[in-house]
Formats: structure tokens, sequence, C-alpha cells
């Protein structure tokens, strides 16, 4: 349950009945042939996998290398959040669980939630910071439509920790008939490893894709990350091809600054330090008393003060370099792409255009570069507008 030094379970006592049981649950079904069947079912029938690797000519003629988008803006719902739900709600169901309970920031991961909530019959409520709530409304109709029960959280900065904080409680009070459906490669062991093998089938379809269009594995994979389950999901079928350079983006913000009570980012491997965040030993923002810092990014999805402890691990180890782009840079690409391509990208995903379009020409990306397109950017008009009018 170790990624180097990073990962673990720092969790109260109260809770690792339930992280055993789901440990078990994993390992007991992760290779049974009726899962499996399902669980690809699901992939291809409801998410509509497997999503292209589109061949992105006019950026690449634009930047002057060859650039590839793996289009997981194309899963049902707009974002890879759905290939993790899927997983986990197989699971839950292998499991006898009769309700779902998650988080969500972006709301992508509480959409996802209630989209297999709905179509596998399971009670589903999603936790999302007050403030999230505002900024990602669509996302919220999306959610009750679908039945699911969304809880305003109204506690702390009213954003992703607070919901995470409340879903904790929940879960705690009604483990028995209840599965926490964590929407990253966060939190204690097992999740990291659980949303991680789910979204390996991002970097597991790049594999193949990519030979097949040009014969050869890429020089370098570009993915945003917040949590990290985009990233985790395509780096990690490659992490032994060492030849393939592999960048988590992270949300630089207004800077890599922080004051006493907040930080202007999320940039937690570029800027953060060890410390304990929702039952993980990871890199996180805090002061110098370990209490959390509030992140900030222009992105709901980023806009989080820790990171996967695997990512934490790889960077250590220097298997992945993490770079960041600022508010304005992934502004700029969400443009970009939108005028060059036809492509709306998630102000997420934004941020992994930014550093192509930023080091194309350094030679640090190499000739073939593949970005993860984590999601579309419909749940981000009213942000983008609005931002427009201000300037
Ligand atoms: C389109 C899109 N792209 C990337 C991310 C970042 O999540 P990771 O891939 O887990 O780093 C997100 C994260 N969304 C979560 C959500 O919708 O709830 C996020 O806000 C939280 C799970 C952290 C996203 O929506």
């Amino acid at each position: 349950s170790m990624y180097g030094r990073y990962g673990g379970q720092f969790v109260p006592e109260v809770l690792m009945p339930a992280l055993n049981e789901l440990e078990e649950a994993y390992e007991r079904y992760r290779d049974d042939p009726r899962f499996l069947e399902e669980l690809a079912y699901y992939m291809k029938e409801f998410a509509g996998r497997e999503t292209p690797l589109y061949f992105a000519r006019n950026l690449s003629k634009k930047y002057g290398t060859k650039i590839y988008l793996k289009r997981e803006d194309l899963v049902h719902g707009g974002a890879h959040k759905l290939n993790n739900t899927i997983g986990q709600a197989l699971l839950a169901k292998y499991m006898g669980k009769k309700r779902l309970i998650a988080e969500t920031g972006a709301g992508q991961h509480g959409t996802a939630t209630a989209m297999v909530g709905a179509n596998m019959g399971f009670d589903t409520e999603v936790y999302m910071g007050a403030k999230d709530v505002q900024r990602q409304h669509m996302n919220v109709y999306r959610m009750q439509l679908m039945g699911t029960v969304v809880h305003s959280v109204q506690s702390g900065s009213k954003t992703l920790k607070d919901a995470i904080n409340e879903a904790l409680r929940d879960w705690v009070t009604n483990v028995e008939n209840t599965h926490y459906l964590i929407g990253s490669v966060v939190g204690p062991h097992p999740y990291p490893m659980i949303v991680r093998d789910f979204q390996s089938v991002i970097g597991n379809e790049v594999k193949r894709q990519i030979i097949e269009k040009e014969g050869r594995y890429p020089d370098s994979i570009v993915a945003c990350a917040g949590g990290g389950s985009n990233a985790m999901g395509i780096f990690h079928p490659f992490i032994e091809n060492r030849e393939v350079k592999l960048f988590p983006v992270e949300a630089g913000g207004c800077g890599l600054k922080s004051t006493k009570k907040e930080a202007l980012h999320s940039a937690s491997l570029c800027a953060g330090e060890d410390g304990i965040l929702q039952g993980a030993h990871t890199r996180v923002l805090q002061d110098r008393y370990g209490q959390i810092l509030e992140s900030s990014s222009v992105s709901a999805g980023l806009d989080y003060s820790g990171v996967g402890p695997e990512l934490a691990h790889l960077a250590d180890i220097g298997r992945i370099k993490p770079c960041n782009v600022n508010d304005e840079e992934a502004l700029e690409a969400f443009y970009e792409l939108s005028r060059t391509e036809g492509i709306i990208p998630a102000l997420e995903s934004s941020h992994a255009i930014a550093y192509v379009m930023k080091m194309a020409q350094s030679g640090e990306l190499g000739d073939l570069v593949v970005v993860s397109l984590s999601g579309r950017g419909d749940k981000d008009l009213e942000t983008v507008f609005s931002l427009k009018k201000k300037e």
C-alpha cells in the first residue's frame, strides 16, 4: 500500500474494516471473468470506448511537432471520470452494496457517479462544496436529473476538501450498505491503486493506437494533474518504457506563491511538500503547522491541495517531470484548441495543451507527443465568457 515513502492508510481506525473489505473484493474480482466481461460491456456499450487517438494536424503544423490527442472528452458524460465510476460501481455491486456516495469538485466525477448510479440502480448521493455548486451548476442539474441527491457543503472553504471530509463522515456511518466512490488516485490504500487500474484503459488503448498510426511509442505524454487519475491512467502502461517521457501538468493558478491562509495555485508536486491528506502520505499544499492550505485554479477539476501518492513517488524517483502552467496560459489554450481544431477542451485539459504550446519548440517533448484530453469544455463556457467580459 506504499509508493516509496508515499501512500498508506492514515485514517481513523473505524474505517479500516471498510478499506480491508474493499481491498479483498478488488483482489477477488479484478481477474474474475464475469466481472471483466461486464466491465468490458459497460466500457464499450455505455461509455462509448474505445476513444480516438486523434492526430491534431492543424495544431501540429502550427507548433512544429506531431501532436496526438487522446479523446477522453468523447467518453459518455464528457470526461474520463466514467472509466473509474463504471469500475468502482461494478465492484460495489459485486460486494452487494446498495448505495453510492461521492465527492466532486468540477462536477464531472459527480456526474459520472450519477450516471452509473442511475444505470445500475444504486441510491446515489454526491457531496459538493457550495462554491463549486455555483461554478459548475450545469453538472448539478445533470446529477439531479439522474436521481442523485446533491449535498451542497457549507463547511470550511466550501470546496473539494470539505466535500471529501463530509463524504468520509457519511461513509463511516453507513459503511454496511454504502460504497464511497473516490474520483481520483487519492485517498487511503487501496483507492489510488483501484482508480489507477480502472483509468489505465486510457494508456492501454494509446499503446495499441500509437503503434498502428506511427509504428513506435511517443517521445512524450502530457496530461493535466488534479488528483492525478487521467495522468496515471495514460502514464501507467508506459512506466516501463523509459524512453517515453511523462509530464503531469499542474495548475499554476496565478503564480506559485502562497499567503499564510491560502495558495494562489494547486501545484502540489511542483510547489508542495510531504504531508498527509485524506488518508494518504503524499505531496500537499500546507502551512508550517501541517494545516492544508486552500488551493486555487481557474479550473475546478485541478483545484485540489493534494495529489495522488503514486505521482508523488514517481516524481521523487524522476520517472515523471512535474510542470505547471498558469490560469492565463490555460485560458489561451482553451481558445487555441477551439479555433485550430474545432475541439473545445475542459479547462483542466487546457493545462496539458498549454504546456505543449509552450514547450513544443524547446525540444523537451520530442517529435511525437500524446496529450490526454481529459474532458470537454461545455461545463466551462460560463466561466470563460464571464472572464472574457472582464478583459
Ligand atoms: C475534465 C477533468 N479533467 C481532469 C480532472 C482532474 O482530475 P484527475 O484526472 O483525477 O487529475 C478533472 C477533475 N474533476 C473532478 C470532479 O469532476 O469532481 C475533480 O474536481 C475532483 C475529483 C478532484 C476533470 O473533471
